[in-house]
């Protein structure tokens, strides 16, 4: 459903491949007091190991499961229970990338796994389940190589083999009845709900069953009744056969279009003025529906849905304005992604480098983020979720949370304002000349803190200070030689 059961504040955060000790540590020193409202986490479904030609243990190892044992590179079952009850016992709520279209791909017999359960690739046996052939979507494919031949055939989409790995069957009970344990046993553990990876590739009715089967929430952290937050990932920019609106019924859904409009915008390919009416206004669903990101962790490797226009912490200006404007606008429930550093390199176009996994050391064990005096980390992870011009939107949206966007105004090019009911104002320049306007901030009269160039500090500001008349307008300035292009006061940034 799609209630995200947060208490903390309105924005999570995807620590992509951070291991569960890091991150319950990360809820303590960072999350929690920052205003996060929860984290997506990684597969914990034991998976195969790849090595393949130059490949090792690529990213995406993660999404092809061998069983349901809580066992991966980022932990074991005692490890992620404790990071649940620590992120929640300070407010963070955390939500499980829950992979359940497909087992594996082929691979040769005796190929490793993270938890050392074995599996048979051509006979569709996953002992670790147990997962049969019987379990399988063979019978059900059209398609003439049993693989997804064509995203113009909704069946296809569903019942054939994505990327050749095995394809299961959600319609039956048995089916129905591993996933159902599998996520009420994480349920138990106290997860609020869960990221539904190719939701695309499974039938709505069947995720209904599914979700409608399983237990309430932990009571001790969500009180009685309480059912799991649910959003779907499902690739759709449109023109495909499979359409977003018919996972709605099952909980939310991932909004693609939102990350590949904002980048093709603030890339120049639309001026910001047309920001006015963004979400349902371009063609998105509805706000009460959608999940919203600038990337995430396919298409920030250039080939995932929207290509090459997404924005990423590579370049870090445009992407800082995006979230800005992303945790400014009422529009969606919000997600911010943290990555790892890798090295590009791009051959026609494509990064060959886009498989690359999380920083390691010599065994290929996920090596953690440091953490420096200025709270940026090191160790090969970007963590722009403590960049101070993300946490501080996030600050931002919660405090602003429950209002609407009103008072807009704009230059008729690429330089934008908007207020948040009485609760916050942001400005935005994109334009390759100064912003310096008298805008309407909707704010009380007095003197408040630019979150995006500094903070409040006491009684005075590290960064900008402006200050608003007695009829709510102030003097803005944002020049094209700043670090960043957006300047963001609210109630709580008030002197
Ligand atoms: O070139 C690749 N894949 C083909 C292009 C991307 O197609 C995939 C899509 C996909 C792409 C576009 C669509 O419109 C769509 O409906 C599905 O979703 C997946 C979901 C998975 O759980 C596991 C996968 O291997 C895939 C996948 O390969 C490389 C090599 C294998 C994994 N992979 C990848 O690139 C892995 C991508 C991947 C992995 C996990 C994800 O959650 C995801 O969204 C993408
Ligand atoms: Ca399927």
């Amino acid at each position: 459903q799609l209630d995200p059961h947060v208490t903390n504040g309105q924005v999570i955060v995807h620590l992509f491949e951070w291991r569960w000790a890091d991150i319950a540590a990360e809820c303590e020193n960072f999350l929690g007091p920052k205003g996060y409202g929860g984290v997506q986490v990684s597969p914990p479904s034991e998976n195969v190991i790849v090595y393949q030609d130059e490949k090792s243990r690529p990213w995406w190892e993660r999404y092809q499961p061998v069983s349901y044992n809580i066992i991966t590179r980022s932990g074991d079952e005692a490890a992620f229970k404790d990071m649940v009850n620590r992120c929640n016992n300070v407010g963070v709520r955390i939500y499980v990338d829950c992979v359940f279209n497909q087992m594996t791909g082929w691979w040769p017999d005796g190929t490793p796994t993270t938890g050392g359960s074995t599996f048979n690739y051509g006979a569709q046996s996953y002992p670790g389940v147990p997962y049969s052939t019987f379990d399988f979507n063979d019978a059900n494919c059209n398609s003439a190589s049993g693989g997804i031949e064509t995203y113009n055939d909704a069946n296809q989409v569903r019942n054939c083999k994505l990327e050749g790995m095995n394809d299961l069957n959600q319609g039956t009970d048995y089916v129905r009845g591993e996933i159902r344990d599998y996520l009420n046993k994480l349920i138990s553990f106290g997860v609020g709900g869960f990221r539904v990876d190719a939701s695309k590739h499974m039938w709505p009715g069947d995720l209904k069953a599914i979700f409608d089967s399983l237990d309430d929430l932990s009571q001790e952290h969500f009180g009685s009744g309480a059912r799991a937050f649910v959003y779907q990932e499902v690739i759709d920019l449109g023109g495909e056969a499979v359409s977003s609106l018919e996972y709605i019924d099952n909980g939310r859904v991932t909004e693609f279009k939102y990350g590949k409009f904002l980048g093709e915008a603030f890339r120049g390919q639309n001026q910001l003025k047309w920001l006015v009416n963004f979400g349902e206004g371009w063609g998105m669903i509805d706000r009460a529906y959608s999940l919203i990101f600038i990337d995430n962790h396919d298409n920030q490797r250039g080939h995932g849905a929207g290509g090459d226009m997404i924005l990423t912490f590579r370049v870090s200006k445009w992407y800082k304005m995006a979230t800005a404007f992303m945790l400014a606008h009422p529009y969606g429930f919000t997600r911010v992604m943290s990555s790892y550093y890798w090295d590009q390199n791009f051959v026609n176009g494509q990064d060959l480098n886009d498989w690359v996994g999380p920083p390691h050391d010599d065994s290929y064990n996920i090596v953690g983020p440091t953490f420096n005096a200025d709270d940026s980390c090191g160790n090969g992870w970007v963590c722009e979720h403590r960049w101070r011009q993300i946490y501080d939107m996030v600050e931002f949206r919660n405090v602003a949370h429950g209002t609407d966007m009103n008072d807009w105004w704009d230059n008729d090019s690429n330089q934008i304002s908007f207020c948040r009911g009485n609760k916050g104002f942001i400005a935005i320049n994109n334009d390759s000349w100064d912003l310096k306007e008298t805008l309407q901030t909707c704010l009380t009269a007095g003197t408040y803190c630019d979150v995006i160039s500094g903070a409040k500090n006491g009684g005075s500001c590290t960064g900008k200070t402006v200050t608003v008349n007695g009829d709510g307008t102030a003097y803005i300035e944002i020049t094209t030689s700043e670090d960043d292009g957006v300047l963001a006061i609210h109630v709580d940034s008030k002197l």
